[in-house]
Order: C-alpha cells, then structure tokens, then sequence
C-alpha cells in the first residue's frame, strides 16, 4: 500500500514470459492514435478492446466484441485476486515510447467505474498523483510487469500523470530509465450513450 488511500502496486503481476506474448500479440494486432482512427487526436498509440471509446467526443461509440483470448489469464487473475466487484468490460493499451508521457487526468468518473487496473509492461516509469485539491504531488514507481489498482482517493481525488523524461529520480534516489513502455488499462464502463452501443 502506499501512502495514497486506494492505490496499490502489485509486483510481478505476470511473467517475463507472459509479458513476452502480451506484447508480442498486441504488436499483432492494429494501432491506432498519432493521426490514425479511431482514435486520431490521441498523442501516442493506443489500442482498445471491448468497446470503443472516443477521447475526442467523451463517450463510448460502439462494442467491440469480448476481450481478446491472449489476456485471457490476466482477466482471470484479476478476477482471482478479487481486485474489483465488476469485471473489467474495456481494456486499452497505451504504448509510450521513450519521451511520450500522458498529461495529468482523472479518468471520467461517470464513464468508467470506481477500480481502474493498469499493468505496466517493457519498462518502469513514475506515474505522479496530484492530489486535486491540495495540489500535493506524490511520485509512484510503477515496476516493470506490475499491476496498479487505482480506486478510493486515488482514484477520484487525485489526477494522474507520466512524464516525458527519459530518467527519473524517485525521492529516496532511486533512479528509473525509461524506454518503450505498454500497459493494459482495465476498465468498467458505466455510461453507454453511444448511437451503436448495446
Ligand atoms: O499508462 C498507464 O499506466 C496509465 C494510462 C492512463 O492513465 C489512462 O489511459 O487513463
Ligand atoms: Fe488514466
């Protein structure tokens, strides 16, 4: 647990073999962001599963289809671990490569429900959280192939961010490099008011 109510990391969440096929498979599969749809507007390549959701118009457009086989496991874990009451029913992967970050964000509380996971695969990074009053800023090192469980404060009263720095200094010195990172951001959503969603 960390100092922030709500957050926990999960180390060694999978494999390095697992992490192996996770990436492998989605390297597979189409990327979307930087210009290319859905998602055009999006400064850094994503893909989405389960429904697609617009950044752009703040809503979920359409459903997807079930999550593809190959996080088959993950799915299960979190189910196993009972790291959220409602299954996980949107997964994006977010791909940074180094000097791409994303900018400080709650996740929209009235889309996306109260547990948000992220697994954190090919390198670490600092994810920083600020709190959304106060403005207190807290640095959390999210290891290689770990897991976030972001719900509670952590969730809503704080925003999240990941800077562009290649090299990252945490305050007791340790110092994280940072290289393309993929991580697999688990979701319910709550709110379908899209024309082709069910
Ligand atoms: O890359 C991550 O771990 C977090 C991504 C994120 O915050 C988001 O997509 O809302
Ligand atoms: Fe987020």
């Amino acid at each position: 647990m960390s100092s922030i109510p709500g957050l926990t990391v999960i180390e060694d969440f999978v494999s390095p073999e697992e992490e192996k096929k996770l990436v492998e498979n989605c390297d597979q599969q189409t990327w979307s962001g930087l210009g290319v749809s859905p998602n055009p507007e999006l400064k850094r390549r994503t893909q989405q599963y389960g429904y697609l959701f617009s950044y752009q118009y703040r809503k979920v457009l359409c459903e997807l289809g079930p999550f593809p086989e190959f996080v088959t496991a993950v799915v299960a874990r979190i189910a196993d671990q009972e790291l959220t009451s409602r299954p996980p029913n949107h997964l994006l992967v977010n791909e940074y490569e180094a000097g791409q970050g994303i900018m400080p964000h709650t996740d929209a509380p009235s889309i996306f429900g109260p547990v948000i996971m992220s697994l954190s695969l090919l390198s670490p990074c600092v994810m920083q959280f600020t709190h959304c009053e106060t403005g207190e800023k807290i640095d959390i090192c999210l290891p290689r192939r770990s897991m976030l469980v972001m719900t509670d404060e952590a969730r809503y009263n704080y925003k999240h961010s990941i800077s562009k720095d290649l090299i990252e200094t945490l305050s007791d010195g340790t110092v994280i490099e940072r290289s393309r990172r993929i991580s697999f951001t688990f979701r319910t959503i709550v709110s379908f008011t899209g024309e082709c969603s069910k």
